[in-house]
């Protein structure tokens, strides 16, 4: 299988492939009975339906256990608006459209703040919800007797902008509409907002080190994906022309889940295989029909089992996130650094840090100036990573300042910190491991890039062009960090090393001017060091003011400037390096009797 997933995968995603499917449904659907057109019509609904999973839970990590809720505003609303106040079909689905969003955006202010199960059981509530509104509100959407009459092919109802419409006709209308979403998908993957949400949904700490800021990525998550499900139930409601509360219950909400994660999350053509098959399956299936949950917990099973990528993991090489576009684009530009802007001073002032009764910072005090490294360097446990996370917005001091470039940075989040170009590292890396090496540098960009949401979403030249300018940035770096050769490797399959090197080309690319390397060098070979060492002494070039963590005195000789030595999360010694091996209170604390032997 392995061997066939790279040519089947060039057949999937290229174009005259894709544009050979779709005449030949579009011409096709004329020699099917009517039957079969409106299960495939089912189909292509179910594809844009799961495309809304695939957004919020494959690309940006959010169970959702309540998508029928989404599904049935987009039907209802379509279904109210067209039925009960004449509104035309064209208009009635984008409007159904637009409540679905704003119900996930509402939806996002409580879920974007809970995890895993408890966020399974905030969306379930949320399902729930909804399905009690419709049976209850029977003024609006006729209770428990359902919503009869929804202008549909079906009932010979259908008009759209005058014209009326077929069940052939609506299917291929259906067609046109999917095409355009699983485009639009596509797109969404392979730029910065769909980067995003797979950063945040590998980890939130470490893409807010890079400036995406959780909360607001997630609502946009949510938004979309509402949009999305909103936009299937509106197409359904005039597919059926019948709406009844039974059809937005649990059990779709728990299809569209199993659709999509036995189609593969994240796996767009995986879905779609996925969708066509369950829809297909029941039909011809009827005799399972009063046991269709336990297929669905046999299927979710046995695929979980036997295939946690899905599907698409089973057939095809995985999604990935760049634009072959942009990335042609960048290879007709010159490779570039960042350009040296000079940095800010970094001023730390009285910064205390209590852990209940643990004081890990007691009135530290330190300063960061442009074009100087400093290496802060004390005991295990002295506070140095804590120092970092208190400059980088990950804690909030119990007291004291942190002052950047003249603003006060204290206690803004980590993005915010980020985005004032106080860029950091951590002691593990905290990188996207199925993210290729280009991919997560392009990550550490995306504060940077410049067009719009909408320009991402239609490919426009505008986000091909910024992305490009990126890429060739991206270059530039990778040839510093020696990571050239790897471009292309994902992040997981990598040495540990080649990560710690890949979490420093991603700061860099961040454009900081004052950068918080928290023990860059351990684990690295030799060689590895000298790179290292080299592109910190380029970084200084540049301007940059350097917080270095680091435990090798040898590695730290003849690159640092000045020395600050923490004990017990108190400053002990400042000075120069030198200074610092004769400092009786360091050689006590830290260096111990071999240091003052050496010097
Ligand atoms: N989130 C936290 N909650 C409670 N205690 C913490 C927390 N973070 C750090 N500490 C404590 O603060 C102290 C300083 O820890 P910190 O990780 O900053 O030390 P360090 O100098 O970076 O050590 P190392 O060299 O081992 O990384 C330790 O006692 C640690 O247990």
């Amino acid at each position: 299988m392995t061997a066939l997933r790279a040519p089947l995968s060039r057949i999937v995603a290229n174009p005259w492939a894709q544009a050979g499917l779709a005449l030949l449904l579009l011409l096709g659907c004329y020699g099917l009975s009517s039957g079969t057109v409106q299960i495939l019509s089912f189909v292509l609904i179910g594809i844009i339906f799961a495309q809304s999973i695939n957004l919020l839970t494959g690309l940006a990590g959010q169970i959702s256990l309540g998508h029928a809720g989404f599904f049935g505003i987009g039907a209802y609303g379509a279904g109210i608006l067209a039925k009960t106040h004449g509104l035309d079909v064209a208009l009635g689905v984008p409007c159904a459209m637009l409540l679905a969003a704003a119900a996930g955006w509402l939806l996002s202010f409580p879920a974007g703040r809970v995890k895993d199960v408890y966020l399974a059981m905030m969306t379930l509530g949320f399902g729930m919800i909804f399905f009690e509104v419709v049976r209850e509100w029977s003024g609006l959407t006729g209770g428990t007797m359902g919503l009869p009459g929804v202008p549909s092919p079906t009932l010979r109802t259908l008009r759209i902008l005058g014209v009326k419409l077929d069940g052939t006709a609506y299917f291929q209308l259906l067609l046109a509409i999917t095409a355009l979403v699983l485009l639009l998908m596509r797109n969404l993957t392979q730029s910065r907002i769909g980067r995003a949400f797979f950063a945040i949904h590998t980890g939130e700490v470490g893409a807010g080190s890079i400036g995406i800021p959780p909360g607001s990525t997630k609502r946009l998550a949510y938004a979309l994906s509402g949009a999305l499900a909103g936009l299937a139930g509106g197409l359904y409601a005039h597919l059926v022309g019948y709406l009844g509360p039974e059809s937005f219950g649990l059990t779709r909400s728990i299809e569209v889940l199993v659709m999509a994660i036995v189609g593969g999350l994240g796996s767009i053509a995986g879905q779609v295989l996925s969708v066509t098959l369950f829809t297909f399956l029941p039909e011809r299936l009827q005799v399972f029909a009063e046991y269709q949950f336990i297929v669905y917990g046999l299927i979710l099973t046995f695929s979980l089992v036997v295939l946690p990528r899905g599907i698409g993991g089973l057939l095809l090489e995985p999604a990935r996130f760049i634009r072959p576009r942009a990335l042609r684009a960048a290879a007709a530009l010159p490779a570039a650094l960042p350009p040296a802007e000079g940095g800010g001073v970094l001023e730390v002032t009285g910064v205390t840090m209590r852990f209940g009764g643990l004081v890990a910072l007691n009135d530290v005090s330190l300063t960061l100036a442009p074009g100087r490294i400093t290496a802060l360097i004390g005991p295990n446990g002295s506070g140095k990573s804590t120092l970092v996370n208190v400059i980088s917005g990950l804690y909030r001091p119990s007291a004291g300042r942190v002052v950047f470039a003249g603003h006060d940075i204290t206690g803004l989040a980590d993005h915010q910190v980020a985005a004032a170009r106080v860029v950091r590292t951590f002691q593990d890396p905290r990188l996207v491991p199925h993210f290729t090496v280009r991919e997560n540098l392009l990550l550490g960009a995306h504060r940077l890039q410049r067009h719009s949401a909408l320009a991402a979403l239609l490919g426009l030249p505008a986000a091909i062009e910024d992305e490009a300018r990126h890429l060739a940035t991206i270059e530039a770096v990778m040839a510093l960090t020696n990571l050239t050769e790897v471009a292309d490797r994902v992040m997981a399959t990598l040495p540990y090393g080649t990560r710690r090197m890949a979490e420093v080309g991603r700061a860099l690319l961040a454009h900081p001017l004052a950068v918080l390397l928290d023990e860059p060098a351990a684990g690295l070979s030799e060689a590895e060091m000298e790179r290292l060492a080299q592109v910190i002494r380029d970084m200084k070039a540049m301007g940059l003011a350097i917080l270095l963590i680091e435990h090798h005195m040898d590695f730290l000789d003849d690159l640092v400037d000045d020395v600050v030595v923490l004990d017990s999360g108190r400053v002990i010694y400042r000075g120069d390096i030198a200074g610092m091996r004769c400092d009786r209170e360091v050689i006590a604390a830290y260096l111990g009797t071999e240091e003052t032997v050496d010097a």
